[in-house]
């Protein structure tokens, strides 16, 4: 007979595959071609990476494991030195790292809002900062829509000048439906309300911004916003993150951060990975990378426009977001789409509910430095050719709206 536990645990994970909800590991495929990966650089099969990273491990004399917390024996010259050069780099005054951006931002909100102060953040937020902020003593948590700066400004207002810190998060690039914050007019009215911003950049590091160094750095706003999160797992093929703030904040970090305390530091190869990765932004020789990247964002919405007849083309999450490496193709079908377009070999993913709400089921398409004209081309004429059978499908069926606003 089965015991309680392992009853209860089937019965839940019975209830997701009922659900079409179960979450399973999958491996890539042999050949396919990545419209899904965070690797907007393409710096994950960068040999010039590569070759960086193998060179500074063999030249340091470093050992390997980290050995410890980095309060204890994980600490090293090699992660202060990096951390300062990365924090200067990205115009910041000090830098902290930490092993991964969940951690940072899980860490920070949790212990930076003291008792009492007034955490609001916007509805899209990252998982991490909902973990940090559950963890946190701040006296309220408060949403408010996708990027509209109004209602922030309302929520200031009527919490502002009580004696309580305030603090605002947001991302600069959204990861699910790829539209930027807009950061100057956010920055204002957070000053305005003598709050605190902190810009979450993970989407946007090696994207945006002169060399990379982000969207906060591209609108020259770095001395107005409280603390940055850069992150290394995405555009830079490494892994870990770093927290950009004053040399009092770092210090409070490393005396209250349990994502910081209580872990093994990062390895050798973690580290040196990521120097590597600054190396290669900092010199200048990824932004051949960051320009053929944009090239083929342009590209990949002319496409869109072009060969997606325009019902359709309101099926994008945001149409007016032409910018950026995410785009986000609303469907009532996103599996069905998403397995029409895996069939030709390319990697894409449905998203879909309890990840993105109830009714906004979407496929997710990242673009990369990598992925060529062609590429995007036989992309844009696969998902029109599933739209196409999808209207016949449903003109058979007596049910063909052509004006629906969703593929
Ligand atoms: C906006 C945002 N913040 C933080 C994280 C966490 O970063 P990491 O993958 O380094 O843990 C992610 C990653 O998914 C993210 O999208």
């Amino acid at each position: 007979m089965r015991n309680s536990l392992e009853t209860a645990l089937t019965q839940v994970l019975t209830q997701r595959r009922q659900k079409s909800a179960l979450r399973t590991l999958t491996l890539p495929a042999a050949n396919s071609i990545d419209f899904s990966s965070n690797d907007f650089l393409s710096l994950s099969h960068a040999p010039s990476l590569r070759r960086l990273l193998l060179s500074e491990l063999s030249t340091s004399s470093l050992p390997l494991g980290s050995g410890g917390s980095r309060l204890l024996d994980g600490n090293s010259a090699y992660a202060e030195q990096l951390e300062r050069d990365i924090a200067a780099f990205l115009k910041g005054p000090a830098g902290l790292i930490f092993n991964s951006g969940f951690d940072a931002n899980a860490g920070f909100f949790a212990c930076v809002p003291q008792p009492g102060d007034v955490l609001i953040y916007d509805e899209l937020i990252h998982a991490s900062v909902h973990e940090g902020m559950r963890l946190s003593r701040a006296g309220s948590r408060i949403p408010f829509r996708h990027n509209d700066v109004g209602e922030l400004r309302q929520i200031l207002a009527s919490h502002s000048g009580k004696g309580r810190n305030i603090f605002v998060a947001v991302e600069s690039l959204y990861s699910m439906d790829g539209d930027l914050a807009p950061l100057q007019q956010l920055v204002e009215a957070v000053e305005r309300a003598e709050g605190h911003l902190v810009v979450d950049e993970a989407h946007a590091t090696g994207v945006f911004g002169p060399r990379g160094r982000g969207l906060v750095c591209e609108l020259g706003l770095e001395k107005r916003v409280f603390a940055r999160l850069h992150t290394f797992g995405k555009a830079l093929a490494c892994n870990g993150a770093i927290i950009l703030c004053s040399p009092l904040l770092r210090e409070y970090l490393i005396n209250y951060a349990r994502t910081l305390i209580f872990t093994t530091a990062l390895s050798l190869p973690s580290l040196a990975c990521i120097k590597a990765a600054f190396t290669l932004l900092q010199s200048g020789e990824t932004e051949a990378a960051q320009h053929r990247l944009h090239d083929t964002i342009r590209h990949l919405h002319q496409q869109l426009q072009q060969h997606l007849p325009s019902t359709p083309l309101a099926a994008l999450q945001n149409p007016l977001v032409t910018n950026t490496p995410i785009v986000s193709l609303l469907s009532r079908r996103p599996r069905s789409l998403a397995a029409f377009l895996q069939q030709a070999a390319f990697v894409v993913r449905p998203i879909v509910h309890p990840t993105v709400p109830r009714g906004l089921e979407r496929v997710r398409i990242c673009v990369h430095a990598a992925n060529t004209r062609c590429e995007v081309d036989a992309l844009v004429a696969r998902i029109r050719e599933w739209v196409e059978g999808q209207v016949e499908q449903e003109d058979e069926e007596g049910g063909a709206e052509v004006g629906r606003a969703k593929l």
